[in-house]
């Protein structure tokens, strides 16, 4: 319905939604938010990329691939309008005062229906050649949001096998995990496969992918497990460690 949507006018206003933030690891650094994206927020997205995803990786942005990503996912980028100039300046906050908005790729969204997946990666480039400085560097952070998520989805979680699953989560012994009876975390998987977060609309894990030196952290591998029934939409925002050029950022609109 047309409530659904906001008002692309030249008046429209930022609120920033009082999201919440959860200490997942400090080391490497990971962040669970919770209501990061409004459900309006999240319905203009899919209405704005409505017909245009594909499968042809990483779409018109840095041309660079990781190794690894055998995804069988469709993504697209995110036309970037008032609402989702909102949306950045949510995630430039969120990383200090001081992150310019030029630093940030644009925003994409990926789409999984049943049986899909996106394999084991790192979202920094382990090729120097994808995160030259004039490419903008290589991906400081990422926040990986969960826009859609259809009813009765199994499925489809955000995997780190290197990330130990919150302090007393229970996993394996007791059902008393508050990350588990919340929903954030899939308290099914054993003990050694990591983290695993379910899918959860509204709701991100934000993580930083660079060690203070600058190289990859390798800490930070991670997949979206298979979804085995219903469907899922995520999206990405990326932060480089410099700013990115005009053409892969694209116009304002
Ligand atoms: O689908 C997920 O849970 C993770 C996706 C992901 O890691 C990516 O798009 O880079
Ligand atoms: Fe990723």
């Amino acid at each position: 319905s047309s409530s659904q949507q906001l008002p692309l006018t030249s008046d429209f206003v930022c609120e920033h939604p009082p999201y919440k933030v959860h200490l997942v690891s400090s080391s490497p650094l990971v962040i669970y938010i919770t209501n990061f994206l409004t459900d309006q927020e999240r319905a203009h997205l899919q209405e704005i990329t409505k017909d245009t995803f594909s499968h042809s990786g990483v779409q018109g942005s840095s041309g660079a691939k990781a190794i690894n990503r055998a995804r069988t996912s469709q993504s697209t980028n995110v036309p970037r309008d008032t609402v989702v100039r909102c949306i950045e300046e949510r995630a430039l906050l969120f990383q200090g005062l001081d992150t310019p908005r030029t630093h940030l790729e644009p925003l994409q969204l990926v789409k999984y229906g049943r049986g899909e997946h996106f394999h084991f990666h790192t979202d920094w480039f382990p090729n120097p050649e994808h995160a030259r400085p004039d490419a903008g560097g290589n991906r400081l952070s990422s926040f990986f949001v969960y826009v859609r998520v259809d009813p009765g989805t199994t499925g489809g979680g955000t995997n780190f096998p290197a990330v130990d699953a919150p302090a007393g989560n229970g996993n394996g012994s007791s059902s008393s995990s508050r990350w588990c009876e919340a929903g954030f975390v899939d308290c099914d998987e054993p003990w050694d496969a990591g983290v695993t977060f379910r899918p959860v609309e509204g709701n991100a894990v934000f993580w930083r992918n660079l060690l203070p030196g600058g190289g990859g952290d390798d800490r930070t591998l991670h997949a979206g497990l298979p979804v085995t029934s219903g469907g899922k939409i995520g999206m990405n925002i990326w932060t480089r460690e410099g700013p990115v050029s005009e053409k892969v950022r694209g116009p304002d609109v």
